[in-house]
This record gives C-alpha cells, sequence and structure tokens, in this order.
C-alpha cells in the first residue's frame, strides 16, 4: 500500500481561466516537486496517472475532491448543532424520508462551485434535492438558514483552493443553485451525479453519512468522490450507532492527528487506484501537497472471515434474505449495518469485504446512491454487480433501470461468485 506525503498534485489554487477551460488542464510543478513526484510515486500521481500524460478529468477530479472536502465541513456544522442542540430542522418529504438543511445546502453549494469552475453552460448536473418544499410560503425561515449557510460555507472556498463568490449569494441564487441539478441523464454526454447528504437518517441521528459526487460520461462512471465525514478511527467503531457523536467525542483523545475521523476518498475509472485524503480539521488549510494514501480492497476471501454490510434500515434492504444467504455462503460475522455509501467506503478500505443491498419489490435505486461508490470500489481492486452479476447501468436516466434484484459488492471475484450463486439457489423461496 503507498503513501503519499507531500506530492504536489493540485495547485494550491485554480486560477478561473483554467478552470474555465474545457481542455485538460496541464499542471506546473517546480523542479524540487516534480522529482518528489517521480521518486515517491513510482512515475504516477496521486490520480494514477504519469504525471506527463495529459490527464483526462484531472480538472475535474481536482475541483470535486476539493468541492466534497469542503462540503464535509459544512455537514460536521450542521449535524453538529442538529444532534446537541436537536434544534429541529429536519423536515419531511413526500415519500417520509428526511431531509435537512445540509442536504440543500450542500447541492447548493457543489452545483455554485462546479458551475463557477467550468461554465454553467458546460455543466449538467442530476441530484437528489429539489426546491419544492423550500419555496412553500412557510418555508421562508427555513429557505434564510439554507442561503446562511452556503454562505458560511462559501467564505471559506479560498481554504479549500476553490474560487468564492465576490458578494454573498442572494436567496435567488441559492434556489437556482439548486434547482439547475435537473439533469435526465442519459447513454451519451456527460453529467455530475450528486447525493448532497447520502443516508440523511444516519445524519440526523448522529452516524454515518457521505457526501457523494460522481461524473459520468457517455454512460459510464469516470470519477467518484465520496466524503465520509464521521469515518472512524478505528473500524471496529463503524458498528456503533445510538449516538454515535457522543460515542466517538468520548473515544478520540483530543491529541489524535488528523487521520482521526473523516475521509474524502477518490477514484478515476481505469487507473488501478483508489486514494483517500483526511479531513480538514480546525483552521487547516487544503494547499497541496497533501497527504493522500491508495487504499484497497480486502484480501479475504473466505466467507468465515468476512464481514459484509448492509443499510441499517429493514425497510431499505431485506435483512432476512441477506440472513439467509450468509448462513448459505458461510458468512459468519455478524453483519455490519452501516448508514449510507460509507458501506462502499468500508469496502474500498479493507474494513469490510461484502455489500449487499435487496430493496422491496417495486423500488427503483437511484443514481446518486451508488454511482460514486461504484468506481471507488472497482478501482479499490473490488467488484459490485447487480444480483445476475451485470455490471449497474447507469445510461438509462435517474435510476439504475433493469437492475437485477438487488447490488453486490465484494472485495473479490471469488466471494462475489459465492454470493450470486446463493442468491440464485434462494430467490424463488423468498417473499422478495
Ligand atoms: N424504501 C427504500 N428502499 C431502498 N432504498 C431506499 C428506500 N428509501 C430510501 N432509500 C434510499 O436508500 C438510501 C440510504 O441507503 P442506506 O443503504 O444508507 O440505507 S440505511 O439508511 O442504512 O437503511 C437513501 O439515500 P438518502 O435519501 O440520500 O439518505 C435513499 O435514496
Ligand atoms: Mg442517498
Ligand atoms: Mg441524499
Ligand atoms: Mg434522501
Amino acid at each position: 500500500m503507498a503513501t503519499h506525503v507531500g506530492i504536489p498534485l493540485f495547485l494550491p489554487s485554480i486560477s478561473k481561466e483554467m478552470m474555465s477551460s474545457s481542455k485538460p488542464m496541464i499542471v506546473s510543478v517546480s523542479k524540487c516537486d516534480q522529482t518528489q513526484v517521480s521518486s515517491t510515486m513510482e512515475g504516477q500521481n496521486q490520480l494514477g496517472m504519469k504525471p506527463s500524460e495529459p490527464e483526462k478529468y484531472f480538472k475535474e477530479l481536482e475541483v470535486a475532491v476539493r468541492a466534497v472536502q469542503m462540503a464535509c465541513l459544512l455537514c460536521q456544522r450542521v449535524q453538529d448543532s442538529l444532534v446537541s442542540k436537536n434544534n429541529g430542522q429536519v423536515q419531511s418529504k413526500d415519500d417520509k424520508s428526511p431531509v435537512t438543511i445540509a442536504d440543500w445546502s450542500v447541492q447548493a453549494t457543489i452545483s455554485w462551485v462546479l458551475a463557477e469552475s467550468f461554465g454553467s453552460e458546460n455543466v449538467s448536473i442530476i441530484a437528489e434535492e429539489d426546491v419544492q418544499a423550500l419555496s412553500k410560503a412557510d418555508a421562508a425561515g427555513l429557505l434564510d438558514t439554507v442561503v446562511k449557510t452556503v454562505n458560511t460555507c462559501l467564505t471559506e472556498a479560498p481554504r479549500f483552493g476553490l474560487p468564492g463568490p465576490v458578494v454573498s449569494l442572494g436567496t435567488s441564487k441559492v434556489l437556482k443553485a439548486i434547482s439547475r441539478c435537473n439533469s435526465i441523464g442519459g447513454p451519451t454526454g456527460r453529467f455530475w451525479v450528486l447525493d448532497p447528504v447520502d443516508g440523511t437518517l444516519g445524519f440526523v441521528r448522529g452516524d454515518q453519512y457521505a457526501v457523494a459526487l460522481a461524473l459520468i460520461e457517455d454512460g459510464e462512471v469516470v470519477l467518484g468522490v465520496l466524503g465520509c465525514p464521521n469515518y472512524p478511527l478505528k473500524k471496529e467503531w463503524l458498528s456503533y450507532h445510538d449516538s454515535y457523536h457522543r460515542i466517538i467525542s468520548k473515544l478520540t483523545p483530543p491529541t489524535s492527528e488528523s487521520w482521526e475521523r473523516g475521509c474524502v476518498i477518490y477514484a478515476k475509472r481505469g487507473s488501478g487506484k483508489t486514494w483517500m485524503q483526511p479531513l480538514l480539521h480546525g483552521d487547516q488549510k487544503l494547499v497541496w501537497p497533501n497527504s493522500a494514501r491508495q487504499i484497497q480492497v480486502s484480501s479475504i476471501d473466505n466467507p468465515a472471515l468476512a464481514t459484509f454490510c448492509e443499510p441499517v434500515e429493514k425497510a431499505n434492504s431485506s435483512h432476512s434474505f441477506t440472513a439467509g444467504l450468509a448462513h448459505s455462503v458461510g458468512l459468519r460475522n455478524q453483519p455490519l449495518r452501516v448508514y449510507s455509501m460509507v458501506k462502499y467506503a468500508a469496502i474500498a478500505r479493507g474494513h469490510a469485504e461484502v455489500f449487499m443491498k435487496f430493496a422491496r419489490a417495486g423500488y427503483k435505486e437511484k443514481i446518486w446512491d451508488h454511482a460514486a461508490g461504484v468506481v471507488i470500489i472497482q478501482e479499490a481492486g473490488g467488484v459490485v454487480t447487480d444480483a445476475g452479476g451485470r455490471p449497474l447501468d447507469f445510461s438509462k436516466g435517474i435510476y439504475l433501470e433493469g437492475l437485477d434484484r438487488g447490488v453486490i459488492a465484494c472485495a473479490g471475484a471469488k466471494l462475489h461468485e459465492k454470493i450470486i450463486g446463493a442468491v440464485d439457489a434462494s430467490w424463488n423461496s423468498s417473499s422478495l
């Protein structure tokens, strides 16, 4: 496993000129920096590409990683205030699922940063939230809080090497940034996919959640960035629920280093590498060089030693069906139930070996719940398919159309084959 400390990959700040260019950005580094790049990284940079190669998606990945880093900070502040002050800023959507000021604020912030960085005419985004609830007559207070949260976050843009607004964004700009994320996706062209807060239930419960951003081109996920602000220092802590916040503050010594909590994981399709960065803490500045290290899936292929993860909520995935599968393939460990795409992160980091999700019949999985996680696991050496063994299809709009029964992600092909076989053997007798 490689550890990259002090590798100059991204510019300390990106000029607007560079950002608005549609050509790949050629990064110039100092002579000293170049020496470091080649000696420390064996001729490859942090994106898994040779420094001299024209790096496709380099600029997109740089902006995406910075934006997700910044969004994680926004989320941490809102979660702290939700959990400690219990100030009731949780709304319920039509499908009864929760939504908070963090969901809208992250969507507005990332949408604004992408538009500012690449030019709004060049940016298509599919994202989970819309402005319906915020536009209601009785939602003025809520909208006001979202606008304030977005502006507080964007004030810190320079810290993350991102462009910030010259003057604070007004209400209409914030609403516009949210509502412009209305791309319909499809098989051709390029669009971003954003789940501003994945695992909102975990978020409001003070537990795990993720900020997930992916880039899709011609139906394929080409970049994935996953911010996991509560990813714990020790993998065992992933299984703590019930006031995770309280527990982590007791367990984490105040002197811990920056890897103590939270990470941003990212990968570029075809690079064969997945990377993890620490989150910024305190007043730290995201200045490259920064420390990022390569992560890989676990090498465990014996089901008896493997751990499988699945959604916390029974309503989101059948716990009884996965318990039967686990039994039949010989998975002996207790399931690791974790909110959000942190499950994908756990597989990519080698902290669990299997992820299974079998939603109730009729539920259609949305692309934003999977896109970033899929490429991150694949590039870390893992396998992700539907239960029929086919790749997830991101080319059919906002849903994973044609998904066969469920999603199965594994650290390796051997475990994957066993689970696919077990699904076939037990599906007909299941009530799904
Ligand atoms: N009924 C049902 N069935 C299946 N999936 C559903 C269902 N309802 C919601 N969702 C989507 O699940 C996302 C959260 O998935 P998780 O794996 O984190 O589930 S859980 O919260 O741990 O139970 C969650 O993402 P967020 O809305 O971003 O939190 C939803 O998109
Ligand atoms: Mg989600
Ligand atoms: Mg969400
Ligand atoms: Mg939601």
